[in-house]
């Protein structure tokens, strides 16, 4: 059964889908059009099954060639809301519950709502990360590619002369190698220097590496669509006694929650590991985010690794492990692998090294 099929499966009482460009949009089409969002682009799908795009013309060979369903194009000189109301006419799609996708622009959605009668409308993630949670073995074969990629750019990092490089600078130079490996970043790289380690997002500055600092590496590469995440912390110069003895609590307790790692224990289980380590040894109030995130055609999805997740993994579920410390205006530590269940176990995809370098 393809992938349409199957979400047609679960649609119940939904009379079906509005589906713009994006991560869902590619799982179940196979395109992966950059559109911009300013141009109506949507496949509308019907609990039958029956399915249209309407695409701009500026994608019409690029549909063409990759898609064997039915597509209407139209020209700037057309006005798309009125193909769309004749499309949504045909497939029985502007009444009753209709599912539309997340991300679609909301310029898009207040026009299509003016189009739709007696409706009510649904998330389309509530029923693609049922499918999307689990992944198959070509998508882990992609998976794997992907965090191979940025273990080779940690490697090729610790042979640079960081010191004296700015945070920004850092980034670029995660950017560059990620683009010479996969095929691009799959968000923005975190470079946390110091006292900025202390900030789990934090935006690369200005501010330059220097001696006695740890140095937070935060970055994920883009393999066909599947995305990497890695963390590894590492120090410019001799670390001081409180660096070091996070670094180790971390270290300890990232280990120990990808070892619980397998088949049937719940997220909050494995949440528990790695909190109830960093709690043992004091720096509880230290660790302000959840353990993990699903890691797929999105950096973050479905299943989250977190205090109150009664999620159960399973065979085929992915996604990362990644506590951390952070001590405002001192110091932070964070240290991240991508595992997924196979064979019942957790494997580590992302196999860097994890015992702290000093450059
Ligand atoms: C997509 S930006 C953040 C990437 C990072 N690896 C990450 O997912 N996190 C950093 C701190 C916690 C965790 C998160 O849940 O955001």
């Amino acid at each position: 059964m393809n992938r349409l099929d199957k979400l047609v499966g679960l649609m119940d009482d939904y009379m079906g889908a509005l589906i713009t460009p994006g991560t869902n949009f590619y799982y179940l089409t196979g395109l992966n059009p950059s559109a911009t969002g300013e141009r109506l682009f949507l496949l509308a799908l019907n609990r039958e099954g029956e399915s249209v795009i309407i695409a701009p013309k500026l994608y019409e060979n690029e549909v063409k060639e990759n898609w064997e369903g039915r597509a209407i194009f139209w020209g700037d000189d057309e006005n798309p809301y009125l193909i769309l109301k004749g499309v949504l006419d045909e497939l029985n799609l502007r009444r009753g519950k209709i599912l539309v996708e997340d991300t679609m622009p909301a310029m898009m959605l207040v026009k299509i709502e003016n189009i739709l009668m007696d409706y009510e409308l649904g998330l389309l993630s509530a029923l693609t990360s049922k499918l999307r949670i689990k992944k198959d073995r070509g998508e882990l074969k992609l998976m794997e590619k992907a965090a191979q990629a940025v273990d080779e750019v940690f490697y090729e990092l610790i042979e640079r002369d960081l010191e004296g490089m700015s945070e920004k600078q850092v980034a670029a130079l995660i950017e560059y190698l990620i683009n010479e490996r996969a095929d691009g970043i799959s968000f923005e790289p975190i470079v946390a220097a110091g006292e900025n380690g202390a900030n789990p997002h934090h935006t690369p500055s200005d501010r330059k590496l220097k001696k006695g600092d740890l140095v937070i590496l935060d970055y994920g590469a883009k393999y066909k669509g599947y995305c990497s995440d890695i963390t590894r912390t590492i120090a410019i110069g001799k670390p001081s006694e409180l660096a070091l003895e996070v670094y180790d609590v971390i270290k300890e307790a990232q280990e120990r929650a990808v070892q619980a790692v397998r088949e049937g224990i719940t997220a909050k289980e494995i949440d528990a590991v790695a909190r109830g380590e960093i709690t043992k040894k004091g720096y509880g109030k230290y660790f302000i985010h959840r353990t993990g995130h699903g890691l797929g055609l999105d950096v973050h999805e479905e299943p989250y690794i977190a205090q109150h997740s009664e999620t159960i993994l399973e065979e085929g579920m992915t996604f990362t492990i990644e506590p951390g410390i952070y001590i405002p205006g001192k110091v932070g530590v964070r240290i991240e692998d991508d595992v997924a269940i196979i064979n019942g176990k957790g494997k580590r995809l992302t196999k860097a090294g994890k015992e702290l370098i000093v450059l």
